[in-house]
């Protein structure tokens, strides 16, 4: 097996005045795989992102990206990277082909610049300035510039923050097309049902400290994925976890001898395991164990 693409371990960050933004986060990414980075505002996610792709120091820890220390980055090694970042400055003068052009010249095996600007939906307004986009085409623009250069890893921060459902589509199925290719990608989004969508495994970082990690489809555990049962019972919500809800039913359809009011099963979505964590009671759980 090759070794991950992303190693963390132990990562620590406190920024000047002394807040302690990271606490001793561990994690690896692995070759061709996409890896979602979740948690509320001001987790901590950016500031991982920010260490790892060199442009932020750490306080402690071991971090390895492309078998690199990021803190010794050199141009060859920000080459093999693309990223795509949350906030991107003031959009340029330039069109659309113009920029990416321009920057496809720094890389070594850039991709054709048209290619990219179909992948990214922008084919008709290939020749408008950027500055004349909409804020959701210009999101399109910094996708496209994080994937210009063919990165062997991509950093995807909010990439589709803006996007209206159609575009945000398109744009899963652009990232299918980067992880037929063998790309490896490290996603932070607040929209649960993408990271479920296009992620194998996932961290949930809350307070800067890991609450979760592991596959997209057993994070949480399996605890946390038995199905719901509710139903009203002389007018009071009741509700009950059970592996067999089916079995459930049927006792209740019995005992009323009908139908009960407004029965629902619930089989939890990432959104509700994820939104569990954030719980003040929530304990840490990694890799399926609980710690
Ligand atoms: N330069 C800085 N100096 C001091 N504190 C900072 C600095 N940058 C970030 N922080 C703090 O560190 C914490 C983590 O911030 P970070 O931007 O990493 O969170 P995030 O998980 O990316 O949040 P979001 O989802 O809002 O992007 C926040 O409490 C933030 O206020």
């Amino acid at each position: 097996m090759t070794d991950p693409v992303v190693q963390v371990e132990n990562l620590h960050k406190t920024y000047r005045g002394g807040f302690h933004a990271l606490r001793g986060v561990s994690f690896d990414i692995r070759q061709g795989e996409t890896f979602a980075l979740l948690g509320p505002n001001g987790a901590g996610k950016s500031t991982a992102i920010e260490i790892l792709e060199g442009y932020r120091d750490r306080s402690r820890g071991r971090v390895s990206v492309l078998g690199t220390d990021p803190h010794r980055a050199t141009l060859e090694w920000r080459a093999r990277l693309g990223i795509v970042l949350q906030n991107t400055g003031e959009a340029p003068s330039a069109s659309v082909r113009e920029l990416l052009t321009h920057f496809a010249g720094f890389y070594p095996r850039a991709r054709d610049v048209d290619e990219v600007i179909g992948a990214v939906g922008l084919a008709d307004k290939a020749k408008t300035p950027v500055r004349r986009l909409s804020g959701g085409q210009r999101r399109r623009v910094d996708v496209a510039l994080g994937i210009i250069g063919r990165p062997e890893l991509l950093f995807l921060d909010e990439p589709t923050t803006g996007f209206d459902p159609e575009a945000r589509r398109q744009f899963w199925d652009l990232i299918r097309g980067l992880q037929g290719e063998g790309t490896t990608i490290l996603l932070t989004t607040h929209y649960l049902d993408e990271a479920a969508e296009l992620s194998q495994r996932a961290a949930i970082l809350v307070g800067g400290e890991l609450a979760s990690l592991g596959p997209i489809d057993s994070l949480g555990g399996p605890q946390s994925r038995v199905p719901v049962v509710r139903w009203h019972d002389g007018g009071r919500l009741r509700e009950e976890r059970t592996e067999q809800p089916a079995e459930l039913v049927a006792r209740l359809f019995a005992a009323e001898a009908g139908e009960p009011a407004s029965l629902e099963v619930v089989r939890p979505s990432l959104e509700d395991i994820y939104l569990s964590f954030l719980k003040p009671s929530a304990s840490i759980q990694t890799e399926g164990v609980s710690a």
